[in-house]
């Protein structure tokens, strides 16, 4: 599978090792940066990783920050990307199961890597559910306010 993973500053580390965590499951990794520990801005990076799924180059986005909120709330922003933020594997998997979440939002300075790990891993092997759950969710394509 083709996963994008993106973050800011504060999640540089995670993000590589989440990256390399995935290569070695026999994922296809797109690492949209950055590439060091400069400070940037986490919207910047959000868009990157939204765009990238909303047009099919990845099938799934790892978004990760410091907290996890403000790069979630950016991915969020795109209309295509339902994006999740987890700290525990059952939020993971029940964000595949029932919101067909199509990104994963996680905080460096909150979720230890082996716990991002079975959250990453609960996400990607738990498929949708369907059923009541996708009336639901196709409401979330087009709001209605
Ligand atoms: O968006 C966040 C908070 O909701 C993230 O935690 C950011 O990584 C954080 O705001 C970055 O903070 P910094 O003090 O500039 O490192």
């Amino acid at each position: 599978m083709k996963i994008a993973i993106a973050s800011d500053h504060a999640a540089v580390g995670l993000k590589a090792e989440l990256a390399q965590f995935l290569r070695d499951a026999g994922h296809d990794v797109l690492d949209l940066g950055p590439e060091n520990e400069d400070r940037v801005d986490y919207p910047d990076y959000g868009y990157k990783l939204a765009q990238a799924v909303a047009s099919g180059d990845a099938t799934y986005g790892v978004a990760l920050c410091g907290s996890g909120i403000g790069i979630s709330i950016a991915v969020n922003r795109h209309p295509a990307l339902r994006c999740a933020l987890v700290g525990e594997p059952l939020s993971a998997a029940l964000a595949r199961e029932h919101n067909n979440a199509n990104a994963i939002a996680m905080g460096a300075r909150l979720t230890g890597p082996d716990m991002a790990k079975a959250c990453l891993t609960a996400f990607l092997s738990t498929e949708f559910g369907g059923g009541r759950h996708a009336g639901r969710v196709e409401k979330l394509t087009s709001p209605t306010f």
